[in-house]
């Protein structure tokens, strides 16, 4: 298990983390979200011993990571590290070799990495012509490439094409397969939300939600219902008890269901109006999952 628990961090007197903990099993892909600012990268940096927690420690295995276990961890920094004019199968079998594998595996492994992740074509360039989609391709070879027992990317994906995430996402799930535990910050919500067998969303200082998106959508609780009756009359729903409309356009309707309220009567009383087009249960994605989540409590804002 890679464990991060309860950490603790300020900034003068702004306190970042207030006590973040959450666990990523080997093999396990761990989306880890928070708005701007929320402390992400600060988390991540504690992990690799770049930033000092006030309280709190990340193990993995059972022991707290130190300098020679880090060693072992792909990390993908926010800043990125790169030597601009080095070439990037130079710098990759470099990376390796820092990470302790042989001459030889290294110059291999900087091979295999770079066909993997689109960027055969650029080994004999210094890293400073490439795009920054492609010096971005270069750094997260520059995690993968030693072999690593764990893997913490900071926003991996960003500034990525469709072609460039696929590889990375295929990447990572390869590792993931391997039992590799894998955590990755994110905005691309969608994209947490197709990879990851779990999601820590962060806020205020603290884990705010965690668990499988499925879990997710369960603890929120709300039951949204989506019918499309193409003939009704505007204002159909609004006459049926328990059910409050939340939108309403040429016919597509999204209701909202009291606890006690039988779907069937919902169904029976659209049918009622003609044709019922589409009728089921609307599942909130985790962007939705995300805004109720990051939501400043009414007691809290007050
Ligand atoms: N070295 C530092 N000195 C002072 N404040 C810092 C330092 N590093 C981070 N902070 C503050 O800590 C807070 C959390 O920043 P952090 O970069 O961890 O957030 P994040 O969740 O990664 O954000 P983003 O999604 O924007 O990358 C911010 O208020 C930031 O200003």
């Amino acid at each position: 298990m890679l464990e991060f628990d309860g950490l603790v961090k300020s900034y003068g007197d702004n306190r970042v983390l207030q006590g973040v903990g959450f666990t990523v099993a080997p093999g396990q892909m761990f989306g880890f979200c928070g708005s701007n600012g929320a402390g992400k990268t600060t988390t991540m940096r504690i992990a690799m011993g770049l930033a000092r927690a006030d309280a709190g420690e990340v193990r993995w295995r059972g022991q707290a990571l130190d300098e020679a276990s880090r060693q072992r961890i792909g990390y993908m920094p926010e800043e990125r590290g790169l030597y601009p004019k080095m070439k990037v199968a130079q710098q990759l079998a470099y990376f390796a070799r820092l990470h302790g594998l042989s001459s030889a595996d290294a110059a291999v492994a900087a091979q295999h990495w770079t066909g993997r992740l689109g960027l055969a074509d650029r080994r004999d360039e210094q890293v400073q012509k490439l795009s920054l989609g492609n010096q971005q391709r270069v750094q997260l070879a520059a995690a993968l490439v030693g072999r690593p027992e764990v893997l913490i990317l900071d926003e991996p994906f960003s500034g990525l094409d469709p072609v460039g995430v696929d590889s990375l996402a295929e990447a990572l799930l390869e590792q993931c397969r391997a039992g590799v535990p894998v955590v990755f910050s994110s905005h691309q919500l969608d994209l947490v939300e197709r990879l990851c067998d779990a999601v820590g969303i962060l806020a205020r200082g603290t884990i705010v939600a965690s668990g499988t998106v499925p879990e997710l959508r369960a603890a929120e609780g709300g039951r949204q219902l989506r019918v499309v009756v193409p003939d009704a009359p505007t204002g159909w729903a609004g006459a049926v008890p328990g059910v409050r409309v939340v939108s309403e356009q040429r016919g597509d309707t999204l209701l909202e269901l009291d606890a006690g309220t039988d779907d069937q009567a919902v169904l029976a009383a659209a049918l009622r109006t003609g044709r019922v087009t589409h009728f089921g249960w609307r599942e909130p994605t985790l962007v939705e999952l995300f805004r109720e989540a990051v939501a400043v409590p009414p007691a809290v804002a007050a």
